[in-house]
């Protein structure tokens, strides 16, 4: 949006794109649209300045068609997208398991689920009703149909969206040529900053204003093959929501998140890892042993295998030379 789009740039430039062809990296802006009082009225947000706010994650759709971003896939010859959309630092973007699933299935459009944790837990559901695919938003589902079990004790909707989708080109194309039209606004109440008739700049404290937002998963209804693929939370989704402070969701637990999961990829490639007192690290909560190794975890047995690690132990270019000399 108009708020990210230059810090973006900015971002990947002091990087030097992590390596990628500066010519491979296509960023765009999605539209903004005005936020409204609960009685339809735009809202002032300075004098001769209206409030605007992106036009939610579903924005997607009409800002590919207004950069003609599709046209230039189909130039460059891709054919399959990787979309994700909440802040996750376990994202595995390009999933190979993923993509070589759904393209192996035939599908147009996919979704990775996780098994929802608890029924008010706010994450949308992947269901069908009657027979759409679809995802149900937790503001939009009633609270005893997140309570429904099946015989073994099971949640009947537990498929929790994380905001993971795989679209072909083709699919993309037809949503932006014929369905675009038919995409859902939903409501959000949000608070909105405002300038009072005196002029004065006034941040609410409640609620006065509602922005309309589109959903990037609104699409999936009008998908002819739709599948999901349930992945493990622990390894796929720990999302940024809060500021530290908060007990879940916050920096601070996606940072741990992170080093449980590099910690399992070490002990699963047969390191053994202790703390800075030298006593071993307690076993991870799952282990991945018996199981193929995890997309990104490749080559680190040739590294790890039957060493002792002293936490924190930081595997970079330099540290992993010396590994291999050793
Ligand atoms: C409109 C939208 O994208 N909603 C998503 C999104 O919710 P937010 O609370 O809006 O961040 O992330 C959830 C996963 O964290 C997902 O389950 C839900 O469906």
């Amino acid at each position: 949006s108009e708020f990210t789009l230059a810090p973006t740039e900015k971002f990947f430039e002091e990087n030097n794109y992590f390596g990628l062809q500066p010519s491979n990296i296509v960023m765009f802006e999605q539209r903004m649209i005005p936020a409204v009082t609960f009685d339809g009225k735009v809202i002032l947000q300075g004098k001769g300045k209206i409030a605007m706010a992106p036009d939610g994650n579903g924005g997607l759709y009409q800002a590919l068609l207004d950069n003609k971003v599709l046209q230039d896939m189909k130039k460059r010859g891709v054919e399959y997208l990787h979309v994700y959309c909440v802040d996750n630092i376990l994202v595995k973007m390009a999933d190979p398991m993923f993509i070589g699933f759904c393209v192996s299935k035939g599908a147009d459009c996919g979704a990775k689920v996780v098994e929802k944790a608890y029924p008010a837990e706010p994450v949308g559901v992947v269901c069908r009703v009657r027979g759409v695919s679809q995802v149900v938003e937790y503001s939009e589902i009633k609270p005893e149909m997140t309570e429904l079990r099946g015989p073994g004790e099971e949640f009947v909707y537990s498929a929790g969206n994380i905001c993971n989708h795989f679209f072909t080109r083709t699919f993309l194309q037809d949503v932006t040529e014929k369905f675009m039209g038919q995409l859902k606004q939903h409501v959000a109440i949000k608070k909105v900053p405002f300038v009072d008739t005196w002029g004065n700049q006034v941040k609410p404290t409640k609620p006065n204003g509602i922005k309309m937002e589109k959903f990037v998963f609104d699409v999936f209804r009008f998908s002819r093959n739709f599948v999901a693929f349930e992945v493990v939370r622990e390894d796929e989704f720990s999302p940024l929501k809060n500021a530290d402070g908060a007990t879940k969701d916050s920096p601070i637990t996606a940072r741990n998140s992170l080093l449980a999961q590099h910690c399992r990829w070490a002990t699963s490639a047969g390191a053994t890892l202790l703390d800075e007192h030298d006593n071993p690290l307690p076993p991870s909560a799952r282990s991945d042993e018996n199981t193929v190794q995890p997309a990104g975890s490749e080559g680190l047995e040739q590294l790890l295998k039957g060493r002792t690690l002293t936490t924190p132990f930081i595997l970079d270019k330099k540290r992993a030379k010396e590994l291999h000399a050793q």
